[in-house]
C-alpha cells in the first residue's frame, strides 16, 4: 500500500452501531464519503435485525434510571465535553455533510444550548396543582400532576443538522429519564455516533442509549413498528413521516416534517433588513433547513428594488470548499440532490422563470441561485426544495400575500418583514403555520422554545427542549383530601 494510502487509511474514522455502549459486529459496513471531494471519511459497522431486537431487549431489561440530579450532571458534563471538542465535531460535521465549517461551528453552539437547557430542565418539576373547591359542588381536595419517564423511545433523525438534530432528540429523552434508541441518518452517521460516545463518557449509564444504523427494513422499520416502543420521535421528510404514521401502530408519534417557509416582504419593510434576512434564510446551511426561506414573497410595488439589492447580497454567499473558513455555502448532501435541484430550476425556467444568479452545479456543489418571475404553480414553489434556491414571487396586497403563503401543503414557519403592527398581527392570526417571526427569518428560534408545524409539516405537537421532554414522558395525576 502506498504511503499516502496508509495515511489516508489512518485518517478514516471507523465506528460501529452501539447497543448500550457495545459495538456491533456484523461484517456489513457503511462507507461515509465527503460530498465535496468523494474521499472516504469513515466507516460504520451496521446493525442487522438481530441487533435491533437486542437493542430493544437490552433497553427494556436495562437498569435503574438516573435521578434528576444525576441526569443534570450527565447532560451538563456532556455540554462541557462538547465545548472541549468543538473543533473535532465541527470538522466531522463538515467532512460527512459538506456543510461549510462556519455552519458546523454554529451548529456546535446550538447543540451546546440544547444540552444546557435540557440539563436545567432536569432540576425543574413542571407539575401543577389543581384545587377542587373551585365550583359549588367541588370537594376539599387538590389534584397534582407530575411527568414520569416512559419505558423506551425511538428517535429517528435527518441528515441536515448531523449534531443538533440528534441532540434535540436525545437530550430531552434523557432529561425525561426515558431510555432511547437513536436511528440517525445513514448520510451523516459519524457525528451521531461520536455524540453518543460523548454521552457515555459524560457518565450516562449505557443501557439508557443505543445508536443503530442498518438496512431500513432491519432497523428503522422494526423500531417504528415494535409494540414495546412507547414513542417514536421522527424528524425528516413528509413521505417517510406519513409512512411512519401509517405503520407505527398503538404508540405516541412525534413528526417534524418538511417545510416550505415563506419570507414575506411588505412595501413598508426596511429593504436592507429584508435583503439581509432573505439571503441568510435562503442560503445558510446550504439551504438545507426545514425552516430555510423556500419562497420569497415581495409586494409588487417594491419587487424590482428588492430584487436588484438581493442579487447583490446573494453574491456575498460564496460557494466552495466547505473546509475553507471563508466559504459561506458548502455542498448539498450529495450529487443526486444537487442534480434534483438543477432539474427543479430548469422546470421553472421552462415555465418562464429567469435565473438572475447562480444555478451552476459542480458535483454536489450548487451555487446559491436567485430565480425570479417564478410561476405560482412551479414545483419549486409548491414543493420543498432542500437547497440554496431563492425563488422570488410578487403579490398585490396583504390578502394576496396570505393566500399565496397558505397555498402549499406545508405549514412549518414563516417570516414577515414589515414595520406596520396591524399588518404583522394579520399574518400572525391568518397564516396556517406553526410559527410567524416578525422581522426575522422563519428559522429563528432558541433551542428551548416550542418548535413545530402543522399540515404536512407536522401534527401540531411541538418540540424544542421543554416541549420535547413532555413528548418523552407521560403525565401522571394524583389527588388527595385538602
Ligand atoms: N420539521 C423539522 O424540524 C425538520 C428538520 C430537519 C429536516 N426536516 C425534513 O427532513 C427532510 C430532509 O432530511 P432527510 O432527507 O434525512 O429525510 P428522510 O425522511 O429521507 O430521512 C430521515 C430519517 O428517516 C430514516 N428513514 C428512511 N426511511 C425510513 C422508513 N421507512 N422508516 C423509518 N425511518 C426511515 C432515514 O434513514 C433518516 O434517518 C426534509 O424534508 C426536511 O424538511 C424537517
Ligand atoms: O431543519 C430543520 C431543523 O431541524 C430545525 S432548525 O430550522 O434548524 O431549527
Amino acid at each position: 500500500m502506498k504511503e499516502e494510502e496508509i495515511i489516508a487509511t489512518e485518517n478514516i474514522i471507523k465506528l460501529a452501531s452501539l447497543i448500550a455502549g457495545k459495538p456491533v459486529s456484523s461484517g456489513q459496513q457503511l462507507n461515509v464519503k465527503s460530498p465535496y471531494d468523494g474521499r472516504l471519511v469513515g466507516t460504520v459497522e451496521l446493525a442487522t435485525l438481530s441487533h435491533t431486537n437486542a437493542a430493544i431487549e437490552t433497553a427494556l431489561k436495562g437498569g435503574s434510571v438516573p435521578n434528576r440530579y444525576e441526569r443534570y450532571t450527565i447532560l451538563d458534563k456532556a455540554r462541557t465535553l462538547l465545548l472541549e471538542r468543538k473543533e473535532e465535531f465541527a470538522q466531522l460535521i463538515t467532512a460527512e455533510s459538506g456543510l461549510c465549517i462556519a455552519e458546523s461551528n454554529y451548529e456546535i453552539g446550538r447543540a451546546h444550548d440544547v444540552l444546557l437547557f435540557a440539563a436545567i430542565e432536569c432540576l425543574k418539576d413542571n407539575g401543577q396543582i389543581y384545587s377542587c373547591d373551585i365550583s359549588p359542588n367541588g370537594k376539599q381536595r387538590k389534584i397534582f400532576t407530575t411527568y414520569e419517564p416512559l419505558k423506551l423511545a425511538v428517535a429517528i433523525t435527518p441528515f441536515n443538522h448531523p449534531l443538533n438534530q440528534v441532540a434535540h432528540k436525545i437530550a430531552p429523552a434523557l432529561a425525561a429519564g426515558t431510555p432511547v434508541i437513536l436511528k440517525p441518518s445513514e448520510k451523516t452517521p459519524l457525528t451521531a455516533i461520536r455524540f453518543v460516545e460523548l454521552l457515555y463518557e459524560a457518565g450516562l449509564p449505557p443501557h439508557m442509549l443505543s445508536v443503530l444504523l442498518g438496512d431500513t427494513k432491519e432497523v428503522a422499520e422494526i423500531l417504528v413498528q415494535d409494540a414495546r416502543i412507547d414513542v417514536v420521535s421522527f424528524t425528516g421528510s413528509v413521505a417517510v413521516g406519513k409512512m411512519i404514521a401509517k405503520t407505527a401502530g398503538y404508540k405516541k408519534i412525534i413528526l417534524e416534517l418538511g417545510g416550505n417557509d415563506p419570507l414575506i416582504v411588505l412595501e413598508d419593510a426596511d429593504l436592507e433588513l429584508a435583503v439581509e434576512l432573505a439571503a441568510e434564510g435562503s442560503f445558510r446551511n446550504s439551504g438545507q433547513r426545514c425552516t430555510a426561506v423556500k419562497r420569497i414573497l415581495v409586494q409588487e410595488s417594491i419587487v424590482e428594488a428588492f430584487t436588484t439589492r438581493f442579487v447583490e447580497k446573494a453574491k456575498e454567499y460564496t460557494c466552495g470548499d466547505p473546509a475553507d473558513p471563508e466559504t459561506k455555502v458548502g455542498t448539498v448532501i450529495d450529487e443526486q440532490s444537487a442534480i434534483y435541484l438543477e432539474n427543479v430550476i430548469q422546470k421553472a425556467v421552462n415555465q418562464g422563470a429567469k435565473v438572475l444568479l447562480g444555478g451552476k452545479r459542480t458535483g454536489a456543489l450548487l451555487e446559491p441561485t436567485v430565480i425570479t418571475a417564478v410561476p405560482r404553480d412551479a414545483q419549486m414553489v409548491m414543493q420543498e426544495s432542500f437547497g440554496p434556491l431563492a425563488p422570488i414571487l410578487k403579490f398585490k396586497d396583504i390578502d394576496d400575500a396570505i393566500e399565496l403563503a397558505n397555498s402549499t401543503a406545508f405549514g412549518l414557519s414563516s417570516g414577515i418583514i414589515t414595520n406596520n403592527m396591524g399588518h404583522a398581527i394579520r399574518f400572525v392570526k391568518e397564516l396556517k403555520v406553526g410559527t410567524v417571526n416578525i422581522n426575522e427569518v422563519p428559522g429563528y428560534r432558541i433551542e428551548n422554545s416550542p418548535f413545530g408545524g402543522i399540515k404536512d409539516s407536522g401534527l401540531g405537537i411541538k418540540e424544542g427542549v421543554i416541549e420535547a421532554i413532555k413528548c418523552f414522558s407521560y403525565m401522571k395525576t394524583f389527588s388527595m383530601p385538602w
